[in-house]
């Protein structure tokens, strides 16, 4: 059974990231989305919020996981028994950090990093400049799938 682990914040899931999680989801067995519990990050959603609104989103592609890990993301993977990754590249400015991130991932467990090119139309899109524009009034229904749009507004606007 092959599985990979999808890594991030997702606060919240964006479409950009769904368009990610969608392609590997047909590419493996099973999808393991891992959330990053991050205490020393202010989040606009609680790390259980953000739990539901990707299980929600990736419900319909039947193999997708939504899990929640702290600390090393090499150490999930290796309690998982998943021996890889998948993570989004929007642009070059992404490269230098993702591949530093995936040599030393490598070399401290052996689990590989893949690489998948976004789609085009969301490689400037970002969840913090996502709720940027968002906090400012900005239309970014396109950019989320409608029950996370919904969702972030009623939470700019609390
Ligand atoms: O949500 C994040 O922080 C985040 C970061 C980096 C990422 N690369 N690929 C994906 Br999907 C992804 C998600
Ligand atoms: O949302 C983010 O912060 C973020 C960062 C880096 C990313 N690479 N690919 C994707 Br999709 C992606 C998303």
């Amino acid at each position: 059974m092959r599985r990979v682990v999808c890594p991030g914040s997702f606060d919240p899931v964006t479409n950009g990231h769904l368009d990610i999680i969608g392609r590997t989801s047909r590419l493996y067995d099973e999808v393991v989305v891992a959330v990053l519990i991050n205490v020393e990050k202010r989040s606009l959603f609680t790390v259980d919020e953000r739990i539901e609104m990707l299980q929600a989103v990736t419900k319909e592609y039947g193999n997708v996981r939504v899990e929640k890990f702290h600390g090393l993301l090499v150490d999930f993977c290796r309690q998982q028994g998943i021996p890889s990754i998948v993570k989004g590249l929007r642009a070059v400015s992404d490269f230098d950090y993702e591949l530093q991130m995936a040599q030393l991932n490598y070399r401290m467990s052996g689990v590989e990093t893949l690489f998948m090119s976004t789609n085009p139309e969301y490689s400037f899109l970002s969840s913090s400049r996502l709720k940027e524009i968002a906090r400012y009034g900005g239309d970014v229904s396109g950019l989320v799938p409608d029950l996370v749009h919904q969702l972030l507004v009623e939470r700019l606007r609390g």
